[in-house]
């Protein structure tokens, strides 16, 4: 069918919100879904990114359905998202904590640190003086190494909300250059791009390899989705995701800014004010240039205001009122000025042009004879001060803004948008679609799913004017005095508000370090509970190596171990290479898997390049991989194998690593933290050739995995029904058996079933035997 449509996605704060589009921009409907953020302390705000997917999926399915269209009908689908919300991933791509939200504040010491690095990258704050946001990557980063280095640590991607959902979405791990370029210190104009000698001085070296490798710019296609992914939005396999990025940005996108001099103005709990400008230049009380971040050519220049609506309904709840209303109308019976009530907007502080997160609100020349009218109306004023400051920082760097074109809240008020016209003295234009986020990432969608050839044709077709508001030239220059008042307020106030800030700070100290103590003992109960309760889960296994078989009755021995209840059956794939012994390879998996469909094959790959094979034994049936951590490709790199079992697991089979019985235990431990494997393979013989001597020593490694790990421990090699308990006693739940049950005294049906029995005896033996140590610990 013909595309016909495309959906865009815009991941806010407090919800995630799916439009249907057609392809001259009009809306067909719209659903939202909410997310809850936690604040677990002071400044700080998480969210769970399963909310996030959760929420995707039922937005657009919601959208979909009310706007009634056939899903093979549409084209594409991308999602932006808040940003800088920074996520730990394990290899598999999930999440090691909760995300810490952009609002999130923790990292304000580690924002400093950033600040007084020294180095290059810092151009793009306020032309290297400053200050750093503790809303970026960077110092989100570096909190998490320096306060909790175990996540860190186990973390095999950092990365945003963004790359999170893409990644779910796709399969494919990629950063956007719009969320790299604004908040992660990239830059185009750098090679390779990454701030490499920031991290450099900073310690952080580490973070440059967990960050995403692939950079996309926005409307990139990243991938088709993946099956599951269609079936948790409704939509068809393999359907495009284009690359997406920072709300706001998009939302430029969504209001047709996109050629130079054009300023977005998004308007909600804040304002955000980006420029486009073709030249590449930075200056104090600014943030950017960041360069190509929205698109190749088309530079980005930041300012920001912290409390505007936000501010605004403050007001309005303190007062009483349910709407705006008869504030509104109160106060625009209020002149220009409000007869000297002159308020400061910094109520959570000052983005740009001070960068100053200690300021405070203030309303200030208040008499007796003013009312809420004129609070009011001088709320509203200084947040158009605000702004007119943030465009003079702006001029004197270079960038005139000459249109303001508007999103948001303050679309809903024709006083707020006059006076910011008259303020600034710029035309203020409003387009007709005021969901400027959601229709930003349609029109990604669209370019690509090639339904329209470039973002700016884009724009061209599915952007369209509404109203402008014009400036009165008699009014502005009443506001010029008024402006001035409302400048001189900072600096007087400065000194109040940051002695008051060090005094909270002292307080904030005391409860905190109460809280962590608390808090840390609370997580090591519940992480011993889960471990806890995975070894419970895990069965004692019988995995009989068909290496012993019969090669010229392979099915008909694979069948008799399973009817005799071997839970897993143990295939040994080995290459000539890695081990001198040339064995199976994939189509003998392939007609096992078809003869037995009920048998487990364990593949245990003893080859040089295990990376060749993941797919291929997928397609053949294998319901296991594991892999050697010393193989090359492989190469004791537990990035490498992460990523490989990682592989694996997303083709439906288990992951398993395997040690050669001269190889340290410790060499996996970063594997294990991360959750990358389902199975550890321990050998306790030569790999090679069945029929060995069973090696003890093999019994401490044993002991040294379970005591870091809740998956299955499978011991491989000269295991038999004299030795199997003890080494169900050291910790192992698995065992692999070839001689002693192809070519023992016993036959497989009776050897079978004894080694399950040894193996749960075993079992018993070591949970009592922990117990009792955990009790003596506890004496
Ligand atoms: O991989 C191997 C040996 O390299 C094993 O899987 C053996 O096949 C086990 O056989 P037995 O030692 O139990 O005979």
């Amino acid at each position: 069918m013909t595309a016909k449509y495309v959906i865009g996605v815009d991941g806010g704060t407090e919800s995630i919100r799916a439009g249907v589009f057609d392809l001259e921009g009009t809306p067909l409907s719209f659903a939202s879904a909410p997310y809850p953020t936690a604040f677990p302390a002071p400044g700080w705000a998480e969210q769970a990114p399963a909310d996030w997917w959760a929420g995707l999926g039922a937005a657009v399915k919601e959208a979909i359905s009310k706007a009634g269209v056939d899903p093979s009908a549409v084209g594409a689908i991308c999602v932006d998202t808040t940003c800088c919300t920074v996520v730990a991933l394990d290899a598999a791509g999930q999440a090691l904590r909760p995300a810490l939200l952009w609002m999130d504040m923790r990292s304000a010491g580690q924002a400093a640190k950033v600040a007084a690095c020294g180095d290059e990258a810092l151009a793009v704050n306020g032309a290297g003086a400053g200050p750093v946001s503790a809303e970026w990557m960077i110092p989100k980063a570096l909190w998490l190494k320096e306060n909790e280095p175990d996540v860190f640590e186990q973390a095999a991607t950092i990365c945003e909300y963004q790359d999170f959902i893409n990644f779910h979405l796709t399969g494919r791990m990629v950063a956007s250059v719009n969320n790299a370029s604004i908040r992660w210190h990239y830059s185009t104009q750098r090679p390779g791009g990454w701030p490499t000698g920031m991290l450099r001085k900073l310690g952080l070296e580490a973070l440059q390899h967990k960050w995403p490798q692939e950079v996309l710019p926005l409307g990139a296609v990243v991938g088709g989705l993946t099956a599951a992914a269609a079936a948790h939005l409704g939509l068809p396999e393999g359907l495009p995701v284009a690359q997406g990025g920072a709300d706001a940005d998009i939302g430029m996108i969504g209001l047709g800014v996109i050629r130079p001099g054009q300023l977005a103005l998004l308007t909600g709990s804040s304002h955000l004010h980006l420029g486009v400008t073709d030249k590449i230049f930075h200056g104090k009380g600014i943030w950017g240039v960041y360069p190509d971040a929205i698109l190749p050519g088309v530079h980005m220049v930041e300012g920001g205001q912290t409390s505007t609506g936000s501010a605004v309904a403050w007001y309005r709840r303190l007062v009483g009122e349910e709407g705006y209303d008869a504030l509104n109308a109160e106060a625009s019976a209020v002149p220009p000025g409000c007869e000297g009530v002159v308020c400061l907007d910094h109520f959570q502080g000052n983005r740009t042009p001070h960068t100053d997160a200690l300021s405070r609100g203030a309303i200030t020349g208040l008499t007796l004879a003013h009312g809420r009218g004129h609070v009011f109306r001088a709320l509203i004023e200084s947040i158009c001060y605000g702004t007119e400051h943030i465009f003079e920082a702006m001029r004197e760097n270079g960038f005139a803004p000459t249109s303001v074109t508007v999103a948001g809240g303050a679309t809903r008020s024709d006083l707020w948008l006059q006076t910011h016209a008259d303020v600034s003295n710029v035309p203020f234009i409003l387009t007709k679609v005021a969901d400027a986020p959601a229709l930003g990432c349609a029109i990604l969608a669209a370019v690509a799913a090639g339904l329209h050839p470039d973002v700016p044709a884009a724009c061209a077709a599915m952007v369209h004017q509404d109203r402008v508001v014009m400036p009165d030239a008699q009014r502005h220059a009443q506001y010029r005095q008024h402006y001035a008042a409302y400048k001189a307020l900072y600096p007087a106030l400065k000194p109040g508000f940051h002695s008051a800030a060090a005094a909270r700070e002292a307080e904030a100290q005391l409860a905190a370090a109460a809280n962590g103590a608390q808090q840390q003992a609370a997580q090591q109960q519940q992480q011993q509970q889960q471990q806890q309760q995975q070894l419970e889960a895990l069965h004692s296994i019988v995995s009989p190596s068909i290496l012993s078989a019969d090669f010229a009755n392979l099915a008909r021995d694979v069948r008799r171990v399973v009817d005799a209840g071997a839970e897993w059956v143990h295939v040994d794939v080995f290459d000539g290479v890695f081990v001198p012994n040339l064995t199976i390879g994939p189509p003998v998996v392939k007609s096992l898997h078809k003869n037995v469909p009920d048998a487990f094959l364990d593949c245990h790959l003893c080859t040089v390049h295990p990376e060749n094979y993941v797919e291929e034994l997928a397609a053949a049936g294998a319901a296991q991989f594991t892999f050697h951590i010393e193989a090359p490709g492989i190469d004791f790199s537990c990035g490498a194998a992460a990523a490989l079992a990682a592989r694996a697991r997303a083709l439906g089979m288990l992951a398993g690593i395997a040690l050669k019985p001269e190889t340290p235990v410790d060499s996996i431990l970063p594997l294990l933290a991360a959750g990358a494997v389902d199975t550890v393979l321990l050998l306790a013989v030569r790999a090679g050739f069945g029929g060995q001597k069973f090696n003890p020593a093999v019994l401490p490694k044993v002991a040294a995995v379970r005591a870091a790990f809740g998956g299955n421990i499978i011991v491989d090699g000269g295991i038999t029904l004299d030795n199997a308990r003890s080494v169900a006693e050291a910790g192992a739940n698995a065992l692999v058996a070839g001689s002693t049950v192809f070519a023992g005294k016993e036959p497989p049906e009776v050897a079978v079933p004894g080694l399950v029995e040894l193996i749960a005896a075993g079992r018993t033996a070591w949970r009592s035997a922990s117990a009792a140590a955990a009790a003596n610990g506890r004496q």
